[in-house]
């Protein structure tokens, strides 16, 4: 992890920006326009809450900022990378790197241990498996995990599970982490807890954080709230 000088210095940076960036699908008996000219800067360290009813197109969005769709028009840029100019390998390696992903349901492995969860991207990218568990471990304990790290989801609580889902997004140091409703599926003391981690990751990662939710209570916790509406963003 960053120490603080480190992160006061990156947090004068661009860690994501969306310059123009459009999605109409073609695929079905008429085009949709989902997402029209947005346009969305986030800093190193600041949270931005995305609300919008269904449909609206967050779930799109998210896609996009994550490399995982490809924009009709427009760009994403992480970390001063535009991921338009890379191809499938070359954004799949940035991915690794630079974008961490928690959703609402946490995609952890049945078979694998919290801490091999959490090591999983770092030896995808060819890391030892010693140094990749290491690593983890640290993170773990960052996000609480540290005494429970040997076991396997099914013997962890919905809130374990999130944090060390967090902690597997986290492992990489990446430079935006993108959150699908990650309180979601919690009930109302693991989601405090959560956001209170969230709040504690934010002031000592330089990541950029976008939080996709319905929940308003969430969404007014962040630096920023911007509603999805007819394709762009605006101040909720
Ligand atoms: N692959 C696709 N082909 C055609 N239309 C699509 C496709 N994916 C999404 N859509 C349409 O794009 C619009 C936005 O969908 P999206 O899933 O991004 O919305 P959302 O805001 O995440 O919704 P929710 O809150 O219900 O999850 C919807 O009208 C949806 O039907």
């Amino acid at each position: 992890m960053a120490d603080n000088a480190a992160i006061q210095e990156a947090g004068r940076k661009t860690m994501l920006r969306c310059e123009n960036l459009t999605r109409i699908y073609s695929e079905g008996p008429q085009d949709i326009t989902v997402l029209e000219n947005l346009e969305l800067e986030v800093r190193a360290g600041e949270r931005v809450a995305v609300v919008g009813s269904s449909g609206s197109g967050k779930t799109t969005l998210l896609n996009l900022l994550g490399g995982l769709d490809r924009p009709s028009r427009g760009r994403v840029r992480v970390a001063d990378q535009d991921l338009s100019v890379l191809g499938e390998a070359a954004l799949g390696r940035f991915r690794n790197r630079h974008i961490g992903f928690v959703y609402q349901f946490h995609h952890l492995l049945a078979e694998l241990t919290a801490v091999e969860n959490a090591a999983l991207p770092l030896i995808v990218r060819g890391q030892s498996r010693r140094e990749a568990k290491e690593r983890a471990r640290g993170i773990l304990a960052k996000v609480g995990m540290q005494a429970r790290s040997e076991h396997k989801p099914g013997e962890l609580s919905g809130g374990e599970r999130q944090r060390v889902a967090i902690a597997r997004a986290l492992v990489t140091d990446p430079s935006v982490m993108l959150m699908d409703e990650p309180t979601g599926n919690l009930d109302q003391h693991t989601a405090a807890s959560i956001l209170a981690l969230m709040d504690e990751l934010a002031s000592t990662t330089a990541c950029a954080f976008v939080i996709v939710t319905h929940d308003m209570g969430l969404a007014a916790h962040q630096d920023r709230v911007l509603r999805l509406d007819a394709g762009r963003l605006t101040p909720a």
